[in-house]
């Protein structure tokens, strides 16, 4: 285990049988659909890679980066948009493609921002999901596990933009940021 961890919650294994259910779930759901997968930069990219793979319909891949946590474990409250996709989505059906729905409020920023385009659809999936940081109504429409309320990287997600390699997804220390 990293030594900055306090513990591993979920190991490679469980993770890689989490994507594949959520990948037949949803090529179930969207039988003879075509799919644009908007990953959210820069957490959702590891799980953005296992996961289209794992669906098999046609998918069209596009990105967006956002950020509101910058080099802190509590969000600022505000999303900023960095980048935007350059697909017209209009009439599309988007998933969009998150590492984790902490507080909501990036979700909920990008939701509406979606639906504006007049998109077909918009669904949500999160590979994690953190009820109790919750600040918005915002819900994840395909989730791979819930989390405790504590700070998590690995699988993507960083602190201060370290951790994101970490095959694996664990709790970090408080001594590493207190
Ligand atoms: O539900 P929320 O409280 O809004 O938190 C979730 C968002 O925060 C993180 O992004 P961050 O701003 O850290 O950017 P990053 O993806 O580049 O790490 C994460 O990747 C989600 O996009
Ligand atoms: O628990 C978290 N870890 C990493 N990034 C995050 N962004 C929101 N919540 C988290
Ligand atoms: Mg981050």
């Amino acid at each position: 285990m990293h030594k900055d961890l306090e513990r591993i919650l979920f190991t490679e294994e469980q993770i890689r049988e989490r994507v594949v259910a959520l990948g037949k779930q949803i090529t179930a759901d969207y039988d003879g659909k075509e799919i644009v997968a908007v990953g959210i930069l820069k957490g959702a990219i590891v799980f953005f890679a296992d996961l289209v793979r794992e669906i098999k319909l046609p998918v069209k891949f596009d990105f967006m980066a956002a950020s509101s946590y910058g080099a802190s474990t509590k969000t600022s409250g505000t999303v900023r948009i960095l980048k935007d996709i350059d697909t017209d989505i209009e009439n599309k059906h988007v998933i969009i493609v998150e590492d984790i729905i902490d507080s909501g409020l990036t979700l909920k920023y990008l939701k509406e921002n979606f639906e504006h385009r007049k998109a077909a659809s918009v669904k949500l999936c999160a590979m994690l999901n953190k009820p109790e940081g919750r600040r918005t109504d915002i819900k994840g429409d395909y989730i791979g596990f819930d989390v405790p309320d504590e700070f998590i990287v690995g699988y993507g997600l960083d602190y201060a933009s370290t951790y994101r390699n970490i095959p694996y997804i664990g709790i970090l220390k408080k001594s590493v940021y207190a």
